[in-house]
């Protein structure tokens, strides 16, 4: 029987919000998922049997043109991010309301200039900046997004029109009342009209059905301070100086070659990394406006100021060889006397043409270069370089000193099976598998 009483629910709450996989008595069997079960995904224990679209039956006409209800005292609102006075709203409930860790000691510090570049891609639409307000106050208390993704699953060549869902948030006071599925249903609404019937979306927490289970790990680049925070730390039979050494980098960057990506280089990018993503089982494709918004920062580097993602391409007389990216994303300190920021840089896309090479030279080649975005991240006070499981990851996280964190990622695919995908972890220990390839092609914000 589950064990209810209250510190083992508030431990449960915990182990949810920070991604953390549950024991069997802890996890939800499908009948407790009440909105879940209703909705076209495959079943928790299901065995995928073939690829495809759950439920391919319906048109854009036969979607409403209205809004779902919500109670009387809410009203849908779409959050025109132009506009600076909205955006900052957006912020503020993203800011005060958004994912914290498990003992809310950090919380996400998502920028103005983080949206425009998250929330504004080609081919986004205001329309899918969904929005309530308490009617009375006009107060934004909660919200959902959509962004436009094509998706390629790579063993079939299927292409999939989808959507990306990011940044659900429901005020702190509005929790458990079942908010979340009428957002979930009115994104679904507005994004079926325009004649898009999937979605890719991830969280921590176990839904009916993840793709594919990524886990965390983190490069400590300012030990010290990730040590004063409580993010890092003393590992027993270590000293402080020991560990501040172990993770030293050098200055300079060891990659011949090496530089910022600039506009003229997006068609040779593209093309490596086109050809780089056949490696993994699900990917994004990019049109060449994609990758110039996704890798060069849209709007805030065309106004000439330091956009949220960092690109480095490595040229060798003319030709584009690799490249990588992060984007950076600090954590808010809560109530700490010293510091009230972490930097925090994510790894994003990168490609390299060594792949084609011997695995050793391979190998040594992901791990020079992402050694080097290492070296040129600590130039935007990054404190701490995380990564992900997915993509090639697990050919450099050992070796660059990227430790196992607590938190996982699921991934999710809406209205579309696919059979499972391998996160870069063993699926029973959890623990990173060296050396291997991941089947996620896809990076999420
Ligand atoms: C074709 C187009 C399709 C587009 C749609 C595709 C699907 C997109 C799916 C969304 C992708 C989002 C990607 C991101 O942004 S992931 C980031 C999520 N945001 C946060 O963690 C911020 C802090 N937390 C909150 O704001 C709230 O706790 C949220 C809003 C998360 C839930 O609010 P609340 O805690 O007040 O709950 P409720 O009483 O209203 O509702 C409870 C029901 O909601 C289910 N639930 C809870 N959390 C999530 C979650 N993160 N994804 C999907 N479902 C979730 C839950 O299992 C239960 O259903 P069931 O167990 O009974 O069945």
């Amino acid at each position: 029987m589950a064990d209810n009483t209250p510190k083992a629910i508030e431990e449960l709450l915990k182990r949810l919000t920070a991604g953390e996989p549950l024991d069997e008595q802890q996890q939800k069997q499908m009948k407790d998922y009440k909105f879940w079960k209703t909705q076209p995904v495959p079943l928790l224990d299901e065995k995928i049997e073939s690829e495809g679209p759950i439920d391919s039956s319906k048109t854009p006409d036969d979607i409403p043109d209205t809004p779902l209800p919500l109670i009387s005292e809410f009203e849908w609102s779409t959050i025109d991010i132009t506009a600076n006075s909205e955006l900052e709203e957006l912020y503020q409930l993203l800011y005060e309301h958004y994912v914290e860790d498990k003992d809310s000691t950090f919380r996400f510090k998502y920028s103005h200039d983080f949206f425009k570049w998250a929330l504004k891609p080609p081919g986004w639409k205001k329309v899918w900046h969904a929005g309530v307000r308490v009617k009375a106050t006009g107060k934004l208390v909660a919200f959902i997004s959509a962004v436009p993704v094509t998706l390629k699953l790579n063993k079939s060549g299927k292409l999939i029109p989808s959507v990306e869902i990011n940044f659900l948030c429901i005020h702190k006071k509005l929790r458990a009342k079942r908010l979340a599925p009428v957002l979930i249903k009115e994104i679904t609404r507005r994004v079926n009209k325009d004649d898009i019937w999937q979605a890719l979306y991830t969280v921590g927490a176990v839904l009916p059905l993840p793709i594919a289970t990524c886990r965390y790990t983190h490069r400590p680049l300012n030990w010290s301070k990730l040590y004063d925070v409580g993010f890092s730390h003393l590992p027993p039979k270590q000293t402080k100086a020991s560990m501040v050494a172990r993770y030293s980098l050098a200055n300079v960057t060891k990659t011949e070659g090496l530089r910022l990506m600039r506009e003229e280089d997006v068609d040779q990018v593209l093309e490596l990394l086109n050809e780089y993503q056949k490696r993994f089982d699900i990917v994004q494709v990019f049109t060449k406006e994609e990758a110039a918004h996704w890798f060069l920062g849209g709007e805030s580097a065309a106004n000439g100021q330091s956009p949220v993602i960092k690109t480095y391409v490595v040229e060798q007389g003319g030709k584009i060889t690799d490249f990588f990216s992060y984007y950076l994303l600090p954590f808010t300190v809560l109530n700490d006397v010293n510091h009230d920021e972490l930097g925090i840089a994510y790894l994003y896309y990168y490609a390299t043409d060594s792949y084609k090479k011997e695995e050793s030279v391979y190998k040594k080649r992901l791990q020079q270069l992402i050694g080097d975005a290492l070296v040129t991240a600590k130039q935007f006070n990054v404190d701490v370089f995380n990564c992900l499981t997915s993509q090639d990851n697990p050919y450099f996280i050992k070796d660059l000193k990227f430790g196992s964190g607590d938190g996982y990622l699921n991934y999710y695919l809406f209205n579309y099976k696919v059979w499972p995908l391998h996160g870069g972890i063993d699926p029973t220990t959890k623990e990173v598998e060296d050396y291997k390839t991941s089947g996620v092609g896809v990076v999420l914000l």
